[in-house]
C-alpha cells in the first residue's frame, strides 16, 4: 500500500483548510475504511468524493474492481492522474476533476469516502437516494446526528431524512491527529445500508418538507409546529391536518416523534389536502 505521507510529499501538498483538505495520514484509519462496507456490498466499481492525494484511492483499487474518484483541485486531480497512471492504464481506476455536487455521478455500486466537510451534508443527501452502501467520513457531531433514534438530543430532521433512504450505524469515532492538517473538530465514519423504509408515504417530497418544517419548531408541540410552517411544508389547510392527525400525535414534540409518524402525517396531509 502506498504510505499516505510519502503520496503527500510526493505531491507537494500540505492540505489546505480552506478548500477542505484534511489528508488521513493514519495507515490504520485508512486500511479499515473499505472493510466497512456492508458484507453484501457490491465493490464492482467503488465511488470515491475527494481523492486528495490518493491514500484511500490506493486502497479501495485494492478491493473493487474499478473505482472512480472525483476531485475538484486541479492540482489534485493531475496528481492522481501521474500517481496512478498505470491503474487508469488498465482501465481500473476513473479520475474525474469536478465539483462532486455539480459532475454527473457515474453509475456506481458503492461509495468510501473521506468527505469534504464544508459540503458534506450535500454530497450525503446526492449519493444517499442512489441506494448503494456507502462509508463516509464526517464531523463527529454531523454522524451522531445523522443516526440518531427518537427521543434522544440529536434526534431531527437529519436523522429522519437520512432514514428515509438507509439504515445509518457510526463505525468508527476518528481523532484529529488522523489528519494531516488535523480539523478543528473530531471526525466519524458512518455507514449506510440501503434500504426500503418501513413505511409507506404518499410523496419523498411532501415527507421531506414536512420534516424539515416541524422541525424548525422543535420546542413546540406537532399542533403548533404544523400551523405555524405551512410556508415550508405547503400545507394548506392546517386546522384540518391537526385534527386528522389526532391528539396523541399532535402533543409531541418533533424530537419524539418516531419516522413512521412523520410517514402516517405527510399521508394524511395529502389525503387532507387534496
Ligand atoms: C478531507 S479531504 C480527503 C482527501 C483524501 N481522500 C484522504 O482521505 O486523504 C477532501 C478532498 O475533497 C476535495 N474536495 C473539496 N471540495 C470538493 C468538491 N466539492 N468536490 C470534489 N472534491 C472536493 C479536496 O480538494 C480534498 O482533496
Amino acid at each position: 500500500m502506498r504510505d499516505p505521507d510519502a503520496l503527500l510529499v510526493r505531491a507537494g501538498v500540505r492540505g489546505d483548510p480552506e478548500r477542505d483538505q484534511h489528508f488521513l495520514i493514519d495507515d490504520r484509519v485508512l486500511d479499515r475504511l473499505p472493510g466497512y462496507l456492508p458484507d453484501s456490498a457490491d465493490t464492482d466499481h467503488v465511488l470515491e468524493i475527494g481523492g486528495g492525494t490518493g491514500a484511500l484511492t490506493d486502497r479501495l483499487l485494492d478491493v473493487a474492481d474499478r473505482v472512480t474518484v472525483i476531485e475538484r483541485d486541479p492540482g489534485l486531480a493531475t496528481f492522481l492522474t501521474d500517481e496512478f497512471a498505470d491503474e487508469i492504464e488498465a482501465g481500473s481506476l476513473t479520475v474525474i476533476e469536478g465539483d462532486a455536487l455539480e459532475v454527473p455521478l457515474p453509475d456506481f455500486t458503492a461509495s468510501v469516502s473521506n468527505l469534504p466537510y464544508g459540503v458534506s451534508s450535500e454530497i450525503a443527501f446526492r449519493l444517499l437516494p442512489e441506494k448503494r452502501p456507502l462509508v463516509l467520513m464526517f464531523q463527529q457531531e454531523f454522524a451522531e446526528r445523522m443516526a440518531a433514534e427518537p427521543g434522544t438530543d440529536e434526534y431531527g430532521r437529519l436523522s429522519v431524512t437520512a432514514g428515509h433512504y438507509a439504515d445509518v450505524e457510526v463505525v468508527e469515532p476518528v481523532p484529529k491527529e488522523a489528519f494531516s492538517p488535523p480539523p478543528a473538530v473530531e471526525s466519524a465514519v458512518v455507514r449506510t445500508t440501503p434500504r426500503e423504509p418501513p413505511y409507506e408515504v404518499p410523496d419523498d417530497e411532501l415527507f421531506m418538507r414536512l420534516v424539515r418544517a416541524v422541525f424548525t419548531q422543535r420546542r413546540k408541540t406537532m399542533r403548533n409546529a404544523v400551523r405555524n410552517t405551512t410556508h415550508i411544508s405547503g400545507i394548506e389547510d392546517a386546522e384540518a391536518v391537526v385534527e386528522a392527525a389526532g391528539e396523541d400525535l399532535m402533543s409531541k414534540r418533533a424530537g419524539n416523534v418516531p419516522p413512521e409518524a412523520f410517514a402516517r402525517l405527510a399521508a394524511i396531509a395529502a389525503e387532507v389536502d387534496g
